[in-house]
């Protein structure tokens, strides 16, 4: 398999040896306040330049962490061993998968097996993570969901982007929320209902994303991450039709670290099915009417995989592109919640609370911890 520069996915390039020599790889700053400009104008050569002088795949210094106000740590960027790997892949290799009404692109693999696995590690140690559980009601009775898996989320609704602020110093700390009409300071109403402040997409992510939107030639405002942390983790069937991702939305998901099965079923047409692995490094691209006919979900496994480089976990990013505020309410409520934070702990291989003193491992008496999904108002369950 070829090399693809990552000069590929943006412009063409000269030749590699008549590149100029190189920047380090791009701060949180420099990619949100660019990142920001997607949502204002079509600049698509103006990324792409940027770009272009910022995805150097060339050996260069670690990156300062990512940090903002709304995160609850800092977060690391990638290091330059990964980042040159991720700016040096080779062509994915691409599979479209025909079913009436699917609109379905699978990348067997997206990435490199030795990328995807380093990305994995970092990311799985490197993100903050939630155990989200939240309450439905039904036949007038109040039951408490937990969600059977890690979640986390970064980004914000069309509506609105982080943009750099130079007059604020240096870092992401001067990443401020303007409204995407005025460009102006988002007014503090727009997400006053939110359980958190919305929150910039880290350095890591960004560049991930800037990759997935470049093959899907879509651009996304929301990257949610699942981390699967053993076969008992799942999501239940459900489709990201939700009015607040637009008609037709595009859903790219990436898959990283334990092979898991991806089922599709036709939500009126009960013959029709489909059942996928998803693979260390592969991707599934949805889109069309895809979630207005389809569901999908990740079932538990009967069997326990431990052990080994995943310990039996499984890391799924998704890039999503939310039009509506109420996007970002719902993304923020069902996948960062109001328990506490987890990160990884290497030494024990588990998720542990970040902040003991917090309530996040608080679960309701009645839980529930069966299927669930929160992508919506009214939860879905399969
Ligand atoms: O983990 C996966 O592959 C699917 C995740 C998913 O469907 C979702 O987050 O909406
Ligand atoms: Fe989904």
């Amino acid at each position: 398999m070829s090399k693809r520069p990552i000069s590929s996915f943006f412009t063409k390039l000269p030749p590699p040896q008549k590149r100029p020599r190189l920047t380090p790889p791009p701060s949180q700053k420099e990619i949100s306040s660019q990142a920001s400009s997607h949502f204002q104008k079509d600049i698509s050569s103006e990324t792409s330049s940027h770009l272009h002088k910022e995805l150097s795949p060339e050996a260069s210094p670690q990156s300062p962490p990512s940090t903002h106000p709304s995160y609850p740590h800092p977060i690391s960027s990638l290091p330059p061993t990964l980042y040159t790997l991720l700016t040096t892949l080779p062509p994915p290799p691409t599979r479209p998968i025909t079913k009436p009404s699917l609109n379905l692109t699978f990348h067997h693999p997206f990435l490199p097996s030795k990328t995807s696995k380093q990305l994995y590690t970092f990311l799985r140690a490197s993100l903050p993570f939630y155990r989200v559980t939240y309450s439905i009601k039904r036949d007038n009775l109040s039951t408490v969901v937990n969600t059977p898996r890690y979640t986390t989320v970064f980004g914000v609704d069309s509506n609105s982007y982080f943009h750099s602020n130079s007059s604020s110093g240096s870092g992401s700390e001067g990443l401020a929320l303007l409204d995407t009409k005025s460009n102006t300071p988002v007014p503090k109403e727009r997400y006053k209902a939110c359980i958190c402040p919305p929150r910039p997409i880290p350095q890591c992510l960004e560049i991930l994303k800037s990759i997935v939107e470049r093959e899907t030639g879509e651009r996304y405002n929301f990257i949610l991450v699942n981390y699967y942390a053993d076969s008992s983790d799942s999501i239940a069937f459900h489709s990201d039709d939700e009015s607040f991702l637009g008609p037709n939305p595009t859903i790219a998901s990436l898959s990283l670290g334990t092979t898991r099965d991806f089922l599709m079923k036709h939500k009126s047409e009960k013959s029709l099915t489909l059942k996928l692995s998803l693979n260390n490094g592969e991707m599934v691209v949805m889109k069309g009417e895809t979630q207005r006919m389809w569901m999908h979900s990740i079932p538990k496994r009967a069997n326990t995989i431990k052990g080994g480089w995943t310990g039996g976990g499984r890391v799924n990013i998704t890039f999503r592109k939310g039009v509506k505020t109420a996007c970002t309410m719902n993304y923020y409520r069902y996948n960062v919640g109001d328990g506490g934070v987890f990160r990884w702990d290497d030494g024990r291989g588990e998720m542990v609370p970040f902040d003991q003193g917090s309530s996040s491992t608080t679960t309701a008496a009645a839980a529930d911890d069966d299927d669930d999904y929160g992508d919506s108002a009214a939860v879905k369950e399969g």
